[in-house]
């Protein structure tokens, strides 16, 4: 028995919802941090045209092992190997110093799968936006400032994936005047 594309993706939003249960973002008025999983794989569909259902599925995943308790393998039972790939491949090793694992990410961006480069794009796209919306608690004026610059090193290698993504981070570059 298979289920409808809309039946698969109320399970993943569950399961993602279930493991973030106790998180929040990192803004003033701690949002759930549900919220910005969910936003990622929205930016995908309504901004991207991305029907792509493992993709949709990646991004309501992306931070659940890189954040939580969820494995790789739990996710490739749940949802499958194509899932679980592009979650390994989007996934931080939290191991490292945070300089590496922002070099990292700079280094590996041109050499992801499409799917992945996808969900990397509309991560970003949805971070920046945050940023613009509201400063992290603690956070000063340069680090906001210092995030764009290394998220514009990383975008530099995910060109040629999604044009209305690209565009759309492009645009917000060029606001804080941020060469791509
Ligand atoms: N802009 C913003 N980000 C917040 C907020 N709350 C949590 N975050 C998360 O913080 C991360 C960026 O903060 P950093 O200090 O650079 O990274 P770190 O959490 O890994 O140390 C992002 O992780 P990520 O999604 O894994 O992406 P990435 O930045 O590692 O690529 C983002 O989702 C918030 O209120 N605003
Ligand atoms: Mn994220």
């Amino acid at each position: 028995m298979s289920y409808s594309s809309a039946a698969v993706l109320l399970e993943t939003v569950n399961f993602a919802a279930e493991k973030h249960r106790n998180q929040r973002r990192k803004d003033p008025g701690a949002t759930p941090y549900i919220n910005h999983p969910i936003g990622v794989a929205r930016i995908l569909s309504h901004e991207g045209g991305i029907t792509d259902l493992e993709v949709l599925q990646a991004a309501l995943l992306h931070d659940t092992v890189e954040d939580t308790d969820t494995t790789i393998d739990e996710l490739e039972c749940m949802f499958g190997p194509t899932v679980a790939r592009i979650v390994q491949e989007v996934t931080d090793d939290k191991s490292l110093p945070k300089e590496e694992r922002k070099r990292l990410q700079v280094e590996h961006a041109p050499h992801r799968s499409h799917q992945a480069k996808l969900v990397k794009l509309a991560d970003k796209l949805y971070n920046l936006r945050d940023l613009n919306r509201c400063t992290p608690t603690g956070w000063t004026p340069a680090r906001v400032q210092e995030y764009f610059v290394w998220a514009s090193r990383v975008v530099k290698g995910l060109r040629g994936t999604n044009a209305a993504l690209e565009e759309k981070l492009q645009h917000l570059f060029m606001e804080r005047g941020v060469e791509l």
